[in-house]
């Protein structure tokens, strides 16, 4: 770790990543309640074309951040950086500049589960505007003590996560053995000796595991992570050269990287991860709709990252929040209130689908009977 100086008044960046319902808006719900995060901005990213995230933070805790909440929403972070990121920093800046917002004292990134964290790094540490402006104050991983072995055996996003992190949220815990936990723990230390791991449950770790990490230091982590920085750097300057209009099927329209190097973002996501929403226009029956859902999960569990949504439950006044990993259905939630923006302002269904080899028509048969129109 390398302190910042008590002369840099660049502002934080706290950077919160983990894999796919690692965990991270629950951690975030939970830090933003706690003074030390007051007068933070929020980045949200999400995958979808449908963001969920946004609505799943504390409707309370929004009201205090609202003006300084923003969701960055035309694909993953880390395809998108150079639009999304680099102009939300801005954005944030020239407008407590004009004092149209309060000027925030650090911003907080919360990541897509896919996102690569090097170009997001890179990005605060060398843009010229943001490096000027904002420091890299910690990257911190959400770890799910229940997927996370089998995530890191599968997908490098993961596993560059957890590389890069400077502290190692290990999330869940109330769900995990202590043997599970332990053998979690060496795998972790092996991918990243340096950094401290948290147990945490329920998103309860305090401000302090999030904040005060010093300045981005890569010589304290695995050699592959200084050689990820250097290719964000090359990376970097052929994009500056080069605008191609680069789009991959698999995540959609919204997850074009239409300014990173076709070769540099092709690279970063798996070729068989592919993102879709169903929206079902009529009230669910909840407890058939649930029985599909469970069918669903122990047919193709394996192949499913996350599923996350807002359902509009025949007799339920409430969206009720749904959210799955792999096997596991997290138990369901109500928000307190439909969200006016759109697209949940009509109060329909929406389920955002992140799969792995496994093709939309597989999952829409499963919900045959609830399906409406499906929408893209
Ligand atoms: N039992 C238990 N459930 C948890 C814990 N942390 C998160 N969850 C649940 O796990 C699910 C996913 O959590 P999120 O906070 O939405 O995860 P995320 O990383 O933001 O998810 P994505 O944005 O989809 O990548 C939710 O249903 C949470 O309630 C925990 O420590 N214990």
């Amino acid at each position: 770790m390398t302190a910042a100086g008590a002369g840099d008044r660049r502002i934080p960046v706290t950077l919160l990543t983990g894999f796919l319902g690692a965990g991270k808006t629950t951690l975030l719900n939970h830090l933003l309640r706690q003074p030390q995060a007051a007068g933070s901005a929020v980045l949200v990213n999400e995958l979808g074309t449908v963001g969920v995230d946004p609505h799943l933070l504390d409707p309370r805790l929004l009201e205090k951040v609202d003006e300084t909440l923003v969701v960055l929403d035309s694909g993953c972070i880390c395809c998108s950086v150079q639009g999304d990121l680099v102009r939300a920093l801005k954005g944030l800046f020239m407008r407590a500049l004009r004092r149209e917002i309060p000027a925030p004292r650090r911003v907080l990134v919360e990541t897509t589960g896919l996102a690569d964290p090097a170009p997001v790094i890179h990005t605060l540490m060398a843009e010229p505007f943001i490096a000027g402006r904002y420091r890299c104050d910690g990257v911190i991983a959400a770890v799910d003590a229940t997927h996370a072995l089998q995530q890191l055996g599968a997908h490098r996003e993961a596993v560059r996560q957890v590389a890069m992190a400077d502290r190692l949220l290990i999330t869940k815990c109330d769900l995990a053995d202590e043997a599970g936990r332990e053998a979690l723990k060496r795998r972790l230390a092996g991918l990243n000796p340096a950094a401290a791991q948290i147990e945490v449950r329920m998103g309860e770790a305090g401000a302090d595991a999030f904040f005060g990490c010093g300045l981005y230091d890569p010589a304290g982590k695995v050699p592959d992570v200084a050689a990820w920085l250097g290719e964000e750097a090359v990376q970097a300057r052929q994009t500056a050269h080069a605008a191609p209009q680069w789009r991959r099927p698999g995540m959609g329209a919204r997850h074009a990287a239409a300014d990173a190097a076709p070769e540099a973002a092709a690279r970063r996501h798996d070729e068989g991860v592919a993102s879709f929403v169903l929206r079902f226009d009529a009230p669910l029956p909840w407890f058939e709709f649930s029985d599909a859902l469970g069918l669903l999960l122990q047919l193709h569990g394996n192949r499913i990252l996350r599923i996350k949504g807002l359902l509009d439950v025949a007799g339920d006044p409430l969206p009720r929040v749904v959210q799955c990993v792999q096997h596991t259905v997290y138990p369901p939630a109500s928000l307190p209130a439909w969200p006016d923006q759109p697209p949940f302002g009509d109060h329909r269904s929406r389920l955002v689908f992140i799969v792995r080899d496994l093709p939309r028509e597989a999952v829409e048969a499963m919900f045959a009977p609830f399906v409406g129109r499906a929408a893209s």
